[in-house]
C-alpha cells in the first residue's frame, strides 16, 4: 500500500448531483442464495425507476465476475474481496448521484456491514431476498445445484458453504410467496417511504 497518496476533494458532491437529478442516492443491496429471486428482482426495480426517470446503476453477480472481478473465485477470502470492491464500486456510483442496485450474494454479514459503513449513514439499505434452499434448488435457473449435488462444484453456498442470512436488513422479500414484480414495488414503496423518489 503506498503512503504517498493524497485525497482531492472536488468541487461538485453527491448533494449536487442530487439536486441536479431530483432525487436521493444510495445503495439497495440484495443479498440471498443462489437462485433466490436476486437479478430477476434488481432488474424489474431497474426498469419501474427507469420508468419514473430515475438514475439507476444496475451491479450484478455474474456481470462483474466478467470484469473487475473477473480474477477472483469462491473462496471465502475471494468472496471478501469481490464484495470488497463492489461495496467501493457502489460508492463512486451513488456519490455521483445515482441509485445502485446490487444483486450479490454476499454471504458474510460482516462484508455487508463493513459497505454499510462505508456510505454515508441511511444510504445502504440492506434487503434480504429470502427464499427456502428446497425453492432455489427446484429452481435452479442455471444447473449450478444440481452441479453442486454432483459434486462438479465444490464449496456452493447452502450446499457445503455458508449464508449468513442478514440480522437486521431493512426489508425482507419472501419470493416463495410473492413474484417478482411484487417484491419489487414493495422495493419502489420502500423508496418513497424513505424520501429516496
Ligand atoms: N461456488 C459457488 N457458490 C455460489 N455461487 C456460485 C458458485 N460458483 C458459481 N457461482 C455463480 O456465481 C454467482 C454468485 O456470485 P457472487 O459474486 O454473487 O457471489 S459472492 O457474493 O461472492 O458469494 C451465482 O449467481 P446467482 O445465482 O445469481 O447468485 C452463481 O451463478
Ligand atoms: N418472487 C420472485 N422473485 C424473484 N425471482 C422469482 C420469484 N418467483 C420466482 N422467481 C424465479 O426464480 C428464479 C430466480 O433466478 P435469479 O433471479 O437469477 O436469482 P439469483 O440472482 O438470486 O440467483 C428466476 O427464474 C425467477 O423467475
Amino acid at each position: 500500500m503506498s503512503s504517498n497518496i493524497t485525497w482531492h476533494d472536488t468541487s461538485l458532491n453527491a448533494d449536487d448531483y442530487r439536486k441536479l437529478n431530483g432525487h436521493h442516492s444510495g445503495v439497495i443491496w440484495l443479498t440471498g442464495l443462489s437462485g433466490s429471486g436476486k437479478s430477476s428482482i434488481a432488474n424489474r426495480l431497474n426498469q419501474l425507476l427507469y420508468e419514473k426517470k430515475i438514475h439507476t446503476y444496475l451491479l450484478d453477480g455474474d456481470n462483474v465476475r466478467h470484469g473487475l472481478n473477473k480474477d477472483l473465485g469462491f473462496s471465502s477470502e475471494d468472496r471478501v474481496e469481490n464484495i470488497r470492491r463492489i461495496g467501493e464500486v457502489a460508492n463512486l456510483f451513488a456519490d455521483s448521484g445515482k441509485i445502485v442496485i446490487t444483486a450479490f450474494i454476499s454471504p458474510y454479514q460482516k462484508d455487508r456491514d463493513r459497505v454499510r459503513n462505508i456510505l454515508p449513514k441511511g444510504d445502504f439499505i440492506e434487503v434480504h431476498v429470502d427464499c427456502p434452499i428446497e425453492e432455489c434448488e427446484k429452481r435452479d435457473p442455471k444447473g449450478l445445484y444440481q452441479k453442486a449435488r454432483n459434486g462438479e462444484i465444490n464449496g456452493f453456498t447452502g450446499i457445503d458453504a455458508p449464508y449468513e442470512s442478514p440480522s437486521s436488513s431493512e426489508l425482507t422479500l419472501h419470493t416463495d410467496r410473492a413474484d417478482v414484480n411484487e417484491c419489487a414495488l414493495q422495493l419502489v414503496s420502500l423508496l418513497e417511504d424513505k424520501g429516496w423518489i
